[in-house]
């Protein structure tokens, strides 16, 4: 690769636990989210030319790659001037952060390239923030509020699609209440069981409403569960859910199971932390 050429892996993002606790004069929901994020996601590579970008990948040909990309709206903001090429591998519009992800990474193969980043990144889309330094973190407020964590203990992923695509302020407006209390204390989470104890006293407020838009959703919680999860729910706004297994055998197991369905099932597990600089 050339020295000015880089790659931004974009990690898919998750909400552990996901507290929907108020809402704001101009409609965005106040949350309250344990984030989390994973091995799997998309990778973005920049390379030096003008402002352009070409898509590929498994869900490469559902994605405009035109002026509403997240990943040239990324750029814009940030004054950048790249050749970007994205490889999409997370389905798009699932709960997962995709295009956040992607936008992030755009800004941090911006960063790598010696541009300083302007504030409001927060207006290319609320996981923006938390999907730029993609770490453990509680994310609150509209999603600008950030914690960052210690790092979690090793979990044994699968993130499972049934093939569809939910619009996330759909899912906001089909919830009944939205003035729910914040998450419980945040224990030091040094084991997995500590971590899926305190899960099962949390829940993810957008599940419900996002269940009836797409009752399919129950049915991957519950093939999640059935192939073993010690605990399953679903990310974000949806329909991505993710499990968490005792061990790497069962995920892969299950995963493939999963894919029986016709569902798109991926075994992962927590990514590293992008390199800064
Ligand atoms: C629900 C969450 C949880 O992490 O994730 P996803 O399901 O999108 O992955 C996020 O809050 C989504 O973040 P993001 O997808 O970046 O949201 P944005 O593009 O800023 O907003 C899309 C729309 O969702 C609604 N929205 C978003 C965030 C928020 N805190 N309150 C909202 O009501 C608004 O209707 C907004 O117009
Ligand atoms: N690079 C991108 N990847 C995914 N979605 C994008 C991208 N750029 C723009 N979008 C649009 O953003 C919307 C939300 O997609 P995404 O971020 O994948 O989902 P979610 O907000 O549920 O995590 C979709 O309607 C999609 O068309």
């Amino acid at each position: 690769m050339n020295a000015m050429e880089l790659s931004e892996h974009a990690p898919a993002k998750l909400n552990l636990a996901l507290h929907v606790t108020g809402q704001r004069g101009d409609g965005y929901h106040l949350v309250d989210s344990l984030v989390c994020f994973t091995a799997i996601g998309d990778v973005v590579h920049l390379s030096p030319g003008p402002l352009s970008l070409a898509i590929a990948g498994p869900f490469g040909a559902g994605l405009d790659p035109g002026d509403d990309n997240l990943c040239l709206c990324a750029a814009r903001l940030a004054g950048g001037q790249a050749a970007i090429r994205l490889t999409k591998n997370l389905p798009v519009a699932s709960g997962i952060g995709g295009g956040s992800a992607d936008a992030a990474a755009v800004l941090r193969g911006l960063r790598r390239m010696g541009h300083v980043l302007p504030g409001g990144l927060e207006r290319l889309g609320a996981d923006v923030p938390v999907c730029l330094a993609s770490q453990p973190a509680r994310m609150q407020g509209v999603g600008e509020q950030l914690t960052p964590l210690p790092p979690l203990p090793p979990l044994h992923l699968v993130l499972a699609n049934p093939g569809l695509s939910l619009s996330t302020p759909q899912v906001f407006t089909q919830m009944e209440n939205r003035q729910n209390p914040p998450l419980p204390p945040l224990p030091d989470f040094h084991d997995l069981a500590t971590l899926i104890r305190w899960l099962r006293g949390t829940g993810n407020h957008l599940e419900a409403p996002a269940l009836r838009l797409a009752p399919v959703i129950g049915e991957v919680i519950l093939a999640l569960r059935g192939t073993g999860a010690a605990f399953a729910r679903m990310s974000g706004s949806g329909a991505t859910c993710f499990g968490i297994f005792e061990d790497a055998a069962r995920a892969a197991h299950a995963a493939k199971r999963l894919r029986q369905h016709g569902w798109w099932a991926v075994h992962t597990e927590l990514a590293q932390p992008p390199a800064t600089g």
